[in-house]
């Protein structure tokens, strides 16, 4: 696999954070499986403020967890028509991120992302849609991390890496990245 060095990938500074891991990853098992899949049309994208469940009340991306005999490109498909109506056609899968929360609570989400889709954007009990100008996304009001990885994937690189949470602290990160689609 043909991988871009850190340095290219990403500044520094944001590849892995100062402080050193809190848990051993080789033995990092995920309690539960989730995607996120960014559809995209040119200079905009469409983010959610999510309802229900894990980050409530933040802005992402449509996702969620996957069911038992999905695959996460089943999940991105089924998660983004139940929350905004739009059925992804194609999700391109852009990594993997390996979280931890200091609770114990591990979770392994992938990235997705589509350009083109079907249906009718609505608001649902999970999720209120709205399509942001790829210029001013409100990472204030996201996860931590995103402000890390997000552009990286807008930028049509893979990224994987695993980050380290405290409730809504991110305190450990190590993120990599590749332009060829295969990380992950
Ligand atoms: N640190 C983090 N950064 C991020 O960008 N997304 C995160 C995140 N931690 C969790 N998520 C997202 C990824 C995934 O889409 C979602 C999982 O949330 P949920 O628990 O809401 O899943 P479901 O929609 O399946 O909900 P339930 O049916 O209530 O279990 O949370």
């Amino acid at each position: 696999m043909k991988r871009a060095s850190l340095e290219t990938s990403f500044p520094r500074s944001l590849a892995k954070s100062a402080t050193s891991s809190p848990l051993d990853w080789s033995s990092y098992r995920p309690d539960d499986t989730a995607v996120l899949c960014f559809l995209r049309k040119p200079g905009w994208l469409l983010l959610i403020r999510k309802k229900r469940g894990l980050g409530a009340g933040k802005i992402n991306g449509p996702g969620g967890k996957t069911e038992p005999g999905e695959t996460p490109r089943d999940t991105a498909i089924r998660e983004t028509r139940e929350e905004v109506g739009l059925i992804p056609s194609e999700p391109r899968h852009q990594g993997a991120l390996r979280f931890a929360f200091a609770d114990g609570y591990r979770l392994e989400v992938h990235i997705f992302t589509a350009t083109s889709w079907e249906g009718s954007l609505c608001e649902t009990d999970e999720a209120l849609p709205f399509w942001c100008p790829q210029e001013e996304i409100p990472y204030t009001e996201m996860w931590e991390d995103d402000i890390l990885w997000l552009p990286a994937v807008l930028e049509g690189k893979s990224v994987e890496g695993e980050m380290f949470l405290r409730g809504d602290s991110l305190e450990f990160w190590d993120l990599r990245c590749s332009d060829d689609h295969q990380v992950g």
